[in-house]
């Protein structure tokens, strides 16, 4: 079997939030006449440029016209070449690769006739935790409407929430006062994410005091890069301590400075699911555990994780891709499922990743680029459409 085209489309899919993220969908066409779906998920992160699609389906036809998809390993080697790793979170080129590496699977999955989970280590499991995301208090008075939002998911399930925090901790101690005192028992707080806004040493006054309220991990509690940190963080902490994987380089250094108990590892960030695997393979081999984190794909990119996440044995933590449920709508027929605030794998009778292109919702979300608007900092940071200075 050979790639005969790649073709991609830019839809841009509001939020509850009102926030608008655009992603790009993959086909990849092959002379056999199956195709290939992926997903370069949420290129609305800083850094504030943007990607060329036109010139992108060109650069990617020239590399993967005529290959063999089942050759994924020559072909990550060949995209990393192309859209080198970097030592940065939201690095576009682990996006493109990533969209790339999963239309791979789908494709070769779909050709075998078999669930995609059968090329990434088979079925542990059917499901999966996850935990809703309350983002980031600026102010007292937003405490409210993310109780609001705590309330509603609770009826549909979600009982675990993570919630970032740093900005405003007058702000996030009275919505973790509010939790508990209001739900009590009945839901979890998984992690506090410092999203690196922080230096270690203000991570742990803030940990400190938020530490009379339950949590089960801190997430990203040192700036970027900062290793050192993470490990002096992580041994003055009596919470497990995440932190995602962007790169090979950057794991490694984690590793050897023994900076956190838990990989927060998702495809998008990596660079596929190719890496994903090693970069879960690393964490094993270092004693370490791993979670799924998420840029909150739509259903494409968020299968994909349920397929990735089948087969992970110290898959020990809650995980987080929950994107179908923050936006307003999504461009597959049916929407990956949760149940209980588990994320469900496709059923295993379904060839490769288990969802299937919805043009007419594609129309309806389409957008011609990847240009940015008039997007302020803070909802780029934020994930919001509010102004409020
Ligand atoms: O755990 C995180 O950090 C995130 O989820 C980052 C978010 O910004 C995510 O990428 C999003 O778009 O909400
Ligand atoms: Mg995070
Ligand atoms: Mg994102």
């Amino acid at each position: 079997m050979k790639i005969s085209k790649v073709k991609l489309t830019a839809v841009g899919v509001p939020r509850h939030t009102g926030f608008v993220n655009k992603h790009v969908i993959v086909q990849l066409e092959t002379d056999e006449g199956a195709v290939g779906i992926g997903e370069m998920s949420d290129f609305s992160h800083l850094p504030r440029y943007s990607v060329d699609m036109k010139d992108l389906e060109a650069t990617l036809d020239s590399i993967l016209i005529g290959k063999n998809p089942f050759d994924t390993a020559d072909i990550n080697r060949e995209l990393d070449l192309n859209f080198p790793q970097a030592l940065y979170y939201y690095e576009k080129g682990s996006f493109i690769r990533n969209g790339v590496d999963t239309a791979l699977y789908d494709v070769c999955s779909k050709f075998l006739g078999v669930s995609m989970s059968d090329l990434l280590g088979g079925r542990q499991r059917e499901k999966f935790k996850v935990c809703y995301p309350i983002f980031r208090h600026r102010f007292l008075d937003e405490v409210d409407e993310n109780i609001e939002i705590v309330r509603g998911r609770l009826e549909q399930g979600f009982d675990t929430f993570r919630l970032y925090v740093g900005k405003n901790v007058d702000a996030d101690e009275a919505f973790l006062d509010r939790v508990y005192s209001e739900f009590g028992g009945k839901v979890t707080i998984k992690s506090l994410d410092f999203s690196h806004l922080l230096d270690w040493k203000d991570a742990l006054r803030a940990t400190k005091r938020l530490s009379k309220y339950h949590f089960e991990l801190v997430e990203s509690p040192a700036f970027w890069n900062d290793f050192e940190g993470l490990n002096h963080f992580r041994l003055q902490c009596e919470f497990p301590v995440s932190e995602h994987v962007w790169s090979p380089r950057q794991q490694y250094e984690m590793i050897k400075k023994d900076s956190v108990d838990i990989f927060n590892i998702a495809p998008v960030f990596i660079g596929g699911l190719t890496a994903a695997r090693k970069a879960a393979y690393a964490a094993e081999v270092a004693g370490k555990s791993v979670l799924i984190g998420t840029t909150q794909e739509l259903s494409i990119g968020t299968s994909a994780m349920a397929h990735f996440g089948s087969a992970l044995p110290h898959l020990n933590y809650t995980s987080d891709p929950t994107g179908p449920e923050l936006y307003i709508d999504d461009i597959v027929t049916q929407k990956i499922k949760y149940e209980n605030g588990y994320l469900r794998l496709p059923d295993r009778n379904i060839a490769g990743i288990g969802v299937d292109l919805d043009w007419n919702k594609i129309e309806k979300y389409r957008v011609p680029d990847l240009s940015w608007g008039d997007v302020s900092v803070h909802q780029l940071q934020d994930r919001t459409s509010q102004t409020r200075g």
